[in-house]
């Protein structure tokens, strides 16, 4: 996953899905299927979008009881996915439920799928934490907690925001891997997103992945703007 960009692919159904991505024919791309996609299509999503060679995030973000995402997760690896995710708020014993029901389900000869944990949702401020989530301290703590509990379930690293990723490598080095969606070129509105940064300043970070949806699929050529983050990503001038 290292230095990838994932395009969100926040799409009602398959047949929009493709339509977006022949544009895309000459890239091999790592995409993200989220709830909506996975909902309406199931996993004949995933299977469509292998057959094109495109790496997957299944992102579902499971929390639930152990037991629940256990056995959730041995299907999930079914699917031959290379990235899936749970809530880090779901507690130790849920991640390591998921890493072992991944372990389960992963066919034979395939390598099981990464797994991390979404500490605090990117459209999460620092205000709506304190007064929603009753924190107490801050909500940098916060994601930095969730990121130790996540690292020490045996998980292979995190979703934050680009502010935070910085600090989560400083504290748990540069092997766990963080994921960062709330990147939004200078030109792009926030939309929902609270806590975001540009490509250039994910790069600097050390950050392992990139995702990155509507300054992407919601551009009037797709492509070219895909093409410009994730220049921008990897520091490449043109
Ligand atoms: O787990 C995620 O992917 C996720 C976690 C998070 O904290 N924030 C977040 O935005 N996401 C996902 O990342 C994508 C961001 O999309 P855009 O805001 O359109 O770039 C969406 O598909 C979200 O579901």
């Amino acid at each position: 996953m290292k230095d990838s960009l994932i395009i969100a692919l926040d799409f009602p159904n398959k047949g929009q899905v493709l339509n977006f991505l022949e544009a895309f024919e000459s890239e091999q791309l790592f995409v993200k299927v989220g709830m909506e996609l996975f909902y309406s299509e199931g996993p004949s999503i995933i299977e469509a979008l292998k057959k094109q060679n495109h790496k997957i995030f299944l992102d579902l973000k499971l929390h639930d009881i152990p037991n629940t995402v256990k056995r959730a997760m041995k299907v999930l690896a079914s699917f031959g996915c290379d990235l899936v995710n749970v809530h880090a708020a779901g507690g130790s014993e849920m991640m390591t439920a998921a890493l072992e029901g991944l372990d389960a389900g992963t066919p034979s000869g395939l390598k099981r799928p990464d797994c991390i944990a979404v500490t605090q949702l990117t459209s999460t401020s620092e205000a709506q934490a304190k007064s929603e989530q009753f924190i107490t301290g801050s909500l940098q703590e916060s994601v930095l907690n969730y990121a130790e509990l996540a690292k020490r379930s045996g998980l292979d690293g995190v979703v934050c925001s680009p502010l935070e990723a910085g600090m989560i490598h400083h504290r748990l080095g540069s092997e766990f891997h963080t994921v960062t969606p709330g990147i939004r070129p200078l030109e792009s509105e926030m939309q929902d997103q609270k806590r975001t940064a540009t490509p250039a300043f994910a790069r600097e970070q050390g950050i392992s992945a990139i995702v990155v949806g509507r300054p992407i699929t919601h551009a009037a050529n797709p492509l070219e703007s895909y093409l410009k983050i994730k220049n921008d990503w990897k520091g490449v001038r043109l």
